[in-house]
């Protein structure tokens, strides 16, 4: 059995949605259906979940006007799906309704507002996929979070799953005949409210699915032919990934490799299931697997070249900091004292630099950070860094491999590109590079052309 993820740009109109049906019903193994919302149908166009933020910002500063303009642009974004396939209207009366009914419902605060409003761009999506289906002739079965028990804890726009999920999931039956259609990006908290993954969670969805209801194949639906060895949008015609580990995948989609979900990996390592990136309007194409570590023999030295430009950085020089007991502690308790986490931390025998994603910060907390830090730990010098960027190669192929600093570090200083921090340690497969927001899509080109230029 597999379990099959379309993308927003994959469901975003009537043409596309008919590829999508295609490869549903052409294989009789693809019976777990996950949807996205309805994406961009071209680069001027606007996501459904966008619309959806606007409708639940519309609605929260009680802007009656502007929130119903909002809905009736979102409905004209299923009626059209609809439309294309001669759907009856009636049929989509649900599914107005519901829309319309959002703003009732009661929300403990407007963050559950905007939990819930956002997670029906896949709701009703699901929803009219499986209308869809039934209409044409195939027996689809609309399921949800609620009633399989995908349940989520932590916040309401940035959730994770309950291992309790899985074995809720493992007693969901559905018969050999149906196609069964769930809609990805959210869950239920254990006090019943909706709460959405990060943005992009519909791909953690299906990685949940596959693995609670043991799939053999999680196959993930996107616009493009695979994944390639750097972002399409920063070099010309990467070359495409087409076999890579879990491993290799997760450290290159954490830094931007945004075509597939990094927590995504999580479920898909739990339950030992390979994942298959393919392009729904080409579907024949291999695309790009991904697979466990041991069952992979790596050919090129790196797999994967990416820049994240969405970081900042705090550094610290103190002399003798190596010889100061809790140093670092302190400046973890200040944190922590504001509930804001770090992402790398790297450390010299004067120096340290704590790496942050900014969605963690904003330009007060930022300041209230750096004062405290100043008045309790008083360093030589401290530096905030708002243009950070880290640049990620990724490799199996490094493990066993000497000098490959040199080739990734060359390039850069031929470009004349400044880097301010090296991390090749923990993990022995990614060497992480610091360098400034400006260099970052300079800094993979010149990395990405001395690794794949033949
Ligand atoms: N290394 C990469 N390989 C392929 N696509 C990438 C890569 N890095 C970034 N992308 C972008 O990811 C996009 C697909 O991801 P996304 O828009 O989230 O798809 P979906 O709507 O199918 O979930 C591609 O169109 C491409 O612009
Ligand atoms: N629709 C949500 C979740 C998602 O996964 O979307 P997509 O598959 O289009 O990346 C978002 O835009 O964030």
């Amino acid at each position: 059995m597999k379990v099959v993820k379309f993308g927003g740009s994959s469901l975003a109109d009537g043409p596309s949605y008919e590829h999508a049906i295609k490869i549903i019903t052409s294989d009789p193994e693809r019976r777990v259906v996950v949807t996205s919302a309805p994406g961009k149908r071209n680069s001027n166009d606007i996501k459904v979940t966008d619309l959806l933020i606007k409708y639940a910002n519309a609605i929260s500063k009680n802007e009656e006007q502007e929130a119903m303009l909002v809905r009736k642009e979102i409905l004209l974004r299923y009626q059209a799906i609809a439309d294309y396939f001669n759907l009856p209207n009636d049929q989509l009366q649900p599914l107005v309704d519901r829309l319309a009914k959002l703003p009732n419902a009661d929300y403990p605060n407007n963050n559950y507002l905007m939990a819930a409003f956002k997670a029906h761009g896949e709701r009703l999506n699901a929803e009219l996929m499986s209308l869809i289906l039934n209409y044409l002739g195939y027996p689809a079965r609309f399921a949800t979070p609620e009633e399989v028990g995908l349940k989520v804890a932590g916040t309401p726009n940035n959730a994770t799953v309950i291992p309790e999920t899985y074995a809720r999931l493992a007693n969901f039956s559905f018969s050999n005949h149906e196609i069964i259609v769930f809609p990805g990006f959210y869950g239920i908290t254990l006090a019943g409210h909706i709460a959405t993954f990060s943005r992009g969670g519909s791909d953690i969805t299906g990685a949940i699915l596959a693995r609670g209801l043991h799939a053999g194949m999680y196959e993930n639906f996107t616009d493009v032919d695979a994944i390639y060895s750097a972002n399409p949008n920063v070099v010309d015609h990467p070359q495409p990934i087409a076999k890579m580990t879990y491993r290799e995948m997760r450290e290159l989609s954490y830094a931007g490799f945004s075509v597939f979900h990094d927590e995504a990996l999580i479920p898909a390592i739990q339950g030992n299931i390979p994942i298959n990136v393919k392009n729904t309007s080409d579907p024949e194409k291999p695309g790009t697997l991904i697979v466990p570590d041991h069952s992979f023999q790596p050919t090129d030295i790196i797999t994967g070249v990416v820049s994240g430009k969405h970081f900042a950085a705090l550094y610290l020089h103190k002399y003798l900091l190596n010889k100061e007991a809790g140093f670092t502690l302190r400046i973890l308790q200040i944190l922590a004292r504001h509930n804001v986490s770090y992402e790398h931390m790297p450390s010299g025998i004067d120096d340290i630099t704590v790496i942050f994603d900014k969605k963690e910060l904003d330009d007060e907390l930022v300041d209230i950070i750096c004062n405290e830090i100043q008045e309790e730990i008083n360093p030589d010098r401290l530096e905030w860094i708002d243009n950070y960027a880290i640049t990620m190669v990724v490799g199996e192929g490094m493990r066993n491999r000497t000098g490959v600093i040199n080739d990734i570090l060359n390039p850069l200083a031929e470009e004349h590109i400044a880097v301010p921090m090296i991390n090749q340690g923990a993990s022995r497969i990614a060497i992480m590079i610091g360098t400034y927001n400006q260099d970052a899509d300079a800094a993979v080109r010149a990395i990405y052309h001395r690794f794949f230029a033949n």
